[in-house]
């Protein structure tokens, strides 16, 4: 079995219109893949809590779970040059007018957000978008081969469900890491280009920002966890873009059996929601007007069983895209706090198209 013969399965899976997964992880040279025997739409339950799984920002949602037991899971090493070069044309249509109004929404949004923390309700909220680009030949594996190769650091992934739809990304944030009752995590926020010369230096906005993250994920995880070890805040790059991340682990209480009560004291954290967290959410639900669907929420395996450990590796659904037809979705977004400058987090937005917008054009 060879990476080909995984793209041959994946283009099975799809002629069949049947779900499946194929990821990257970022440390390791593999691929690895879920391929779901039939097309129903399970959920993490009591039958079902093993597989991969895929769920939205909004936890009231439901979410896909691809189980281990309803489908053929395996991971081939990708050798050196395996990953043929390959060439991704999209026609982009972009209309200028179009790109006026929706910078000034964006720019509306974050004013608004901006005075209801200077009001005292929020401290910090992540505000988003969504950005259409048309392609006459959008080829998902072709883009998802343009993804690994230029986002080696990345958790890089293709995922479709027929009743769902069809997501990529190139993801730069770890959500939740178990290994038994072993958890690591990081808090990762603030946002530069990045620069080949030199060091990033950072303003109090940003670090106030990824500090928020870092507290809220401390203070979440105490009640279940002992010997929390938060490491030095540094810069991390992500592609063209330079973020501030803190990495957390420690230790799952002996009750904590369950890996859903971490996500649930996690999901969604302020890198993509806000603090406090239900009064962040309901702003981005009322004012964002549009749906975030999977972008902003997280994906990944869920206990999975090997060497009588079991893991969970869990990673936010960042940088990625959706793709219906002709039709790519980018989802993108920044933090807001009460230094925030409007025209400075549109172009971060702007920014953050690139991670796509690289591969596509
Ligand atoms: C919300 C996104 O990214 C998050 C927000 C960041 C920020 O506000 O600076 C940085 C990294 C991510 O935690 C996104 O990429 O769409």
């Amino acid at each position: 079995m060879n990476v080909e013969d995984v793209y041959a399965n994946i283009q099975e899976q799809l002629d069949q219109e049947l779900p499946f997964v194929v990821y990257k992880k970022a440390a390791k040279n593999q691929l690895q893949c879920f391929l779901q025997q039939n097309d129903l739409w399970y959920e993490l339950d009591d039958d079902f809590k093993s597989g991969f799984i895929f769920a939205p920002f909004d936890n009231a949602k439901k979410d896909v779970l691809i189980p281990l037991d309803k489908s053929v899971h395996y991971s081939v090493d990708i050798t050196p040059g395996s990953i043929q070069k390959v060439n991704v044309f999209v026609d982009v249509e972009e209309d200028a007018l179009d790109k006026q109004e929706t910078k000034e929404r964006h720019r509306l949004l974050v004013n608004k957000a901006i005075q209801n923390i200077k009001q005292g309700s929020i401290k910090k909220v992540v505000l988003s978008r969504k950005e259409e680009v048309k392609s006459p030949e959008a080829n998902p594996l072709f883009i998802f081969k343009r993804l690994v190769e230029k986002y080696p650091k990345a958790f890089v992934y293709l995922w479709y469900h027929p009743k769902v739809g069809m997501w990529l990304g190139a993801t730069p944030e770890t959500l939740l890491d178990v290994q038994n009752d072993q958890f690591s995590t990081m808090a990762l926020a603030g946002t530069q280009a990045y620069q080949s010369n030199g060091d990033a230096t950072w303003d109090d906005k940003e670090i106030e920002e990824q500090e928020i993250v870092t507290e809220f994920i401390v203070k979440a995880l105490s009640p279940i966890s002992s010997n929390i070890i938060s490491s030095k805040t540094y810069t991390h790059r992500a592609g063209t873009l330079l973020h501030l991340r803190t990495d957390i682990k420690g230790d799952l209480n002996s009750e904590v059996s369950e890996i859903e009560n971490v996500i649930k004291v996690l999901h969604p954290t302020p890198a993509v929601c806000g603090l406090p967290k239900d009064e962040a959410k309901s702003f981005i639900l009322r004012n964002e007007g549009y749906d975030r669907k999977f972008y902003t929420g997280f994906l990944g395996e869920l206990n999975i069983q090997s060497d009588k450990k079991t893991t969970s590796n869990l990673f936010v659904n960042l940088r990625c895209m959706e793709i219906e037809d002709q039709n790519i979705s980018l989802y993108i977004g920044g933090g807001i706090t009460k230094d925030s400058d409007p025209d400075k987090e549109w172009e971060e937005t702007v920014r953050k198209t690139a991670t796509m917008k690289n591969v596509l054009f």
